[in-house]
């Protein structure tokens, strides 16, 4: 299997503190995968690792098969939208194509217009003067019309409404569908991952947490509500993930490897926010409380 993405022990720190530690990945060809993670946990970190803005202090990564850093020649096969979809704002869409065409290679101009105008976007107002979400579509169609065969994407439907989020992702995977594009992009609306990725990354703490292919991940773990369960071992369940308890029961987020068979449980399949939203309750809350002094 080709992988776009390679991660090993890829590290980064600020002063003493690492914003990104052992960090081992593989990002199959032709995926559309998510990367998720809390506030702080090392998302950015990642991307700019990955498209050559910051140079690692440990460990090493990989887009095919290259060194980001500093590398003009892997740069050309990477589109890159930061979180802010940062973008000339005194500058119209369509004098940012032709920008696009003077500083690429590679450059479909009549992809990013046919884009722009499947958008609404006028064409002759500066972009400063678009709303945020009108920017985030104006940032997707120059990135794709560099026809990257990666393509990564910093909290690309932050700054949208639910519909045009909805219709953003539907035209990004559009987009990618017909170019075999691969793309990481990071988000907190774990609800709209389930729909658009088939691919995920958690990250937690600087860490990864889980990763794999989302059928894979969902098909591992089931819900299981019972008595209350002292900890001890239940046949078919290779790890918990999150237990929650209350004086009689209890209910498990639980990573499995064959049927759960004993009736004092009932099992249910989980959603991947759900499920996600459990490896992230499940990281270190105590850790945090204690550098606050305050409780868990
Ligand atoms: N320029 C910087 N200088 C010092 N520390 C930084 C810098 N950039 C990021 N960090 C720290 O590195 C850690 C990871 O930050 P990063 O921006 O990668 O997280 P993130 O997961 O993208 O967060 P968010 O979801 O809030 O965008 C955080 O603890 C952050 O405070």
């Amino acid at each position: 299997m080709e992988h776009v993405l390679e991660a090993d022990g890829l590290g980064k720190r600020y002063g003493a503190r690492w914003a990104l530690r052992d960090c081992t990945l593989r990002l199959p060809a032709g995926r559309i995968a998510a990367l998720v993670g809390p506030n702080g946990s090392g998302k950015t970190t990642l991307l700019h690792l990955a498209v050559g803005l910051q140079r690692p202090d440990a460990g090493a990564v990989r887009v095919f098969g290259e060194t980001p850093y500093e590398n003009t020649a892997a740069l050309a096969e990477i589109g890159f939208v930061a979180q802010d979809t940062p973008l000339y704002r005194d500058f119209t869409a369509d004098d940012l194509v032709i920008m696009g065409g003077k500083v690429n290679r590679r450059w479909d101009a009549t992809l990013a217009r046919t884009r722009l105008a499947q958008a609404g976007i006028p064409p002759r107002t500066p972009v400063g003067k678009l709303s945020g979400g009108q920017r985030a579509q104006v940032a997707l169609a120059l990135a794709l019309a560099k026809r990257p065969r990666l393509l990564l994407l910093d909290e690309p439907v932050a700054s949208l409404d639910p519909l045009a989020r909805r219709e953003f992702l539907q035209s990004l995977m559009g987009g990618v569908a017909e170019s075999g594009t691969t793309v990481l992009l990071s988000s907190h609306i774990l609800a709209d991952l389930e729909r658009s990725c088939d691919y995920l990354v958690v990250l937690q703490a600087g860490r990864v947490h889980l990763t794999g292919a989302v059928d894979d991940i969902v098909a591992a773990h089931r819900q299981l509500v019972g008595p209350r369960h002292d900890g001890g071992p239940v046949g078919g369940v290779a790890a918990v993930v999150r237990a929650r308890h209350t004086d009689r029961q209890s209910t498990l987020v639980a990573r499995v490897d064959g049927p759960v068979s004993d009736p004092a449980w009932t099992v249910h399949e989980l959603s991947l926010e759900d499920l996600i939203l459990a490896y992230l309750d499940s990281g270190d809350a105590r850790a945090n409380h204690e550098a606050w002094g305050v409780p868990a």
